[in-house]
């Protein structure tokens, strides 16, 4: 049996942090920008021996990558008391082949850790004949993210679809998304980036002083975006925000205030040392004649309006 899911990346522009005894309740508010790259997680049976005993292997783009298996590993954790309800025993038959084809930076803002988790939750629920909707099986990536610190509102973003603001917090199926509307569904727009490192998402949102900085301009970036819910806006908040909680760090602000000379708008993806800018297709020309922009090689992708894919 071949499962496959892709699973958009999720670029988060503002975000504040609400915590909670539920771990499912727990999450964040905020905008974000669904884009066509992401995660397609493939999961496959593979027979071997009936005498042997049965794996599951985990790959990053066809390669064993201990430091990147946790996720992946967390994921089948929690999902593990529901295979045994379901069939009264965790039993493999035949090695389990789980391989992430990531076409994005991990740990760099893309929310790569809620692709992969979310697409394992969906694959195995096929895999063990759980039929989980997508929500229980985003329920699964959520807690995975918030127990590993790893993300917050990256699986509820990617129920939703092209530009939304999360307007309460939480796992899919608790917490709430509204979309922000374009006559084009913002299909004659691109989405530009550039990754200049990793952040490590837990060390900044379990930081006591980060997070008081984070809610106090989070909180004003999400009054202003609801009053006002346009991709300029979303642009505008998510570069204020950067900037008036420190998050982003001169290197990066060179780069953004040159772009936004040249775009709709600029600003970092929460959490990584990416740079992201939402563009008109005309704008690739000015980007080119910039000499601060000129020589950087920004990843083009389009806004993603459709749902998650499963073949
Ligand atoms: N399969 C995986 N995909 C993504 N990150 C992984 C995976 N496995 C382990 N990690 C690690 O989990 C940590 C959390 O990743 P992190 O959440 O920071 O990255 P991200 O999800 O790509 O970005 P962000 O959540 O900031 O948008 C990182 O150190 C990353 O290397
Ligand atoms: C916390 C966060 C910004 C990390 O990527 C993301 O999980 C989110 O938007 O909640």
């Amino acid at each position: 049996m071949k499962v496959s899911i892709f699973v958009p990346s999720n670029i988060t522009g503002f975000f504040s942090i609400k915590e909670d005894e539920n771990p499912l309740k727990k999450g964040s508010c905020g905008a974000g920008v669904l884009i066509d790259s992401g995660v397609k997680t493939i999961i496959q049976t593979l027979k071997k021996g009936d005498d042997e005993n049965h794996q599951i292997q985990i790959r990053i783009n066809g390669k064993k990558d201990p430091k990147n298996e946790l996720i992946t590993l967390k994921t089948i954790e929690i999902l593990k008391p529901h295979i045994i309800k379901n069939s009264g025993k965790f039993e493999l038959k035949d090695d389990l082949l789980i391989n992430h084809e990531i076409n994005v930076p991990v740990g760099s803002g893309f929310g790569t850790s809620a692709s992969c988790s979310f697409g394992t939750a969906i694959g195995l629920s096929k895999i063990f004949n759980l039929n989980l909707s997508n929500n229980q099986a985003g329920q699964i990536a959520h807690l995975t993210e918030v127990e590993l610190g790893s993300g917050l509102g990256d699986v509820l973003s990617q129920t939703s679809k092209g530009i939304m603001i999360r307007t309460s917090p939480g796992a899919p199926g608790i917490g709430k998304t509204n979309i922000i509307r374009d006559k084009n569904n913002f299909s004659d727009v691109l989405i530009l980036t550039k990754t200049f490192g990793e952040i490590d998402t837990s060390s900044i949102i379990e930081d006591p002083k980060m997070k008081k900085n984070i809610n106090k301009f989070g909180l004003i970036m999400q009054e202003r975006i609801i009053n006002n819910p346009t991709i300029e806006n979303f642009m505008d908040c998510s570069y204020e925000f950067a900037k008036k909680t420190g998050l982003m760090n001169k290197e990066l602000l060179k780069i953004v205030n040159e772009l936004k000379k040249c775009t709709i708008g600029a600003s970092m993806a929460m959490l990584g040392n990416t740079v992201f800018a939402i563009a008109n297709k005309e704008d690739l020309g000015k980007i080119q004649k910039s000499d601060n922009l000129k020589a950087i090689d920004f990843k083009i992708s389009k806004i993603y309006n459709d749902n998650i894919k499963i073949d």
